[in-house]
């Protein structure tokens, strides 16, 4: 068998990922074309690299599939129930830095904190007849950040892009996603509530709970991870 390591399989994450490993003298590369989703790995034997959806790469640590995995923290809170039991943190990587917000119009003066945003949604919800809807992809997370700070009267509806857009295309009243310039909120009018952070995220390296391993394996992963200076 081998070791094998999962990695997100385009744009920056990919590109940041394969620098995070060369300098560390572990070269990560694409083994054909752009369009060619197998990996190469130079420096280190019985290492396989496979390239995967960001968004996979969670369940692929979870289920086993892979042993180690680059990706986003917000996409494993968002997609593994109790993500810490499925898979151990090993290393925050420093790139890929992105905050997971609640924001809401940038016009609604009395609307700047969570309880604002409780009383503004009751209000809503007389007036309408229905929930304030709050577009996002990340449910999990935004639900429990709203359960704990007493919030309940809203609904989620799922948003897979272009999320900012809702608001102006009126199948939402507000919006939770990922910022890191804020650049797409401000240009969607769109003002980040001031007890809104639900999450910092960054590029970070997992390792399965669950991945099956031989005695070779295990020799393999503990020398890899000496060189990356994890354990
Ligand atoms: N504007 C941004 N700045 C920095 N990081 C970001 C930004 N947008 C998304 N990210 C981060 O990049 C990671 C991948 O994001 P996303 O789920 O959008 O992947 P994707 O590019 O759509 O890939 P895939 O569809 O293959 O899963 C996430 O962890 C997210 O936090
Ligand atoms: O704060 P900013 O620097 O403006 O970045 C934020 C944007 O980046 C991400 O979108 P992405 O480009 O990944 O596309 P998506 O909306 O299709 O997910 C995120 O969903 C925001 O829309």
């Amino acid at each position: 068998m081998t070791v094998k390591l999962g990695v997100p399989s385009k744009g920056r994450l990919m590109e940041k990922t394969f620098d995070w490993f060369g300098e560390r003298g572990i070269e990560l590369g694409r083994a054909g074309s752009e369009r060619e989703y197998a990996g190469r790995v130079g420096g280190v034997e019985g290492v396989e690299l496979v390239l995967l959806s960001a968004g996979e790469i969670p369940r692929d640590l979870a289920e086993g599939r892979i042993h180690l995995g680059v990706t986003g923290t917000d996409l494993v809170q968002e997609k593994l129930a109790s993500w810490d039991l499925r898979v151990e943190m090993l290393a925050e990587l420093g790139f890929g830095h992105a905050d997971l917000v609640l924001a809401v119009p940038s016009c609604w003066a009395d609307v700047d904190v969570l309880d604002d945003l409780d009383a503004a949604a009751a209000a809503f919800r007389d007036r309408h007849g229905f929930r304030l809807r709050i577009a996002t992809k990340y449910h999990r997370l935004v639900r429990d950040f709203l359960r704990d700070r007493g919030v309940a009267d809203y609904q989620l509806v799922d948003s897979q892009g272009a999320t900012e857009g809702t608001v102006k295309n009126e199948t939402a009243e507000a919006i939770a996603d990922i910022t890191s310039t804020g650049e797409t909120l401000r240009a969607n009018h769109l003002k980040i509530m001031a007890d809104g952070l639900i999450l910092k995220s960054q590029a970070t390296l997992y390792r399965s709970r669950s991945a099956a391993m031989t005695d070779a394996d295990r020799a393999v992963l503990s020398g890899l991870l000496e060189r990356l200076a994890v354990d």
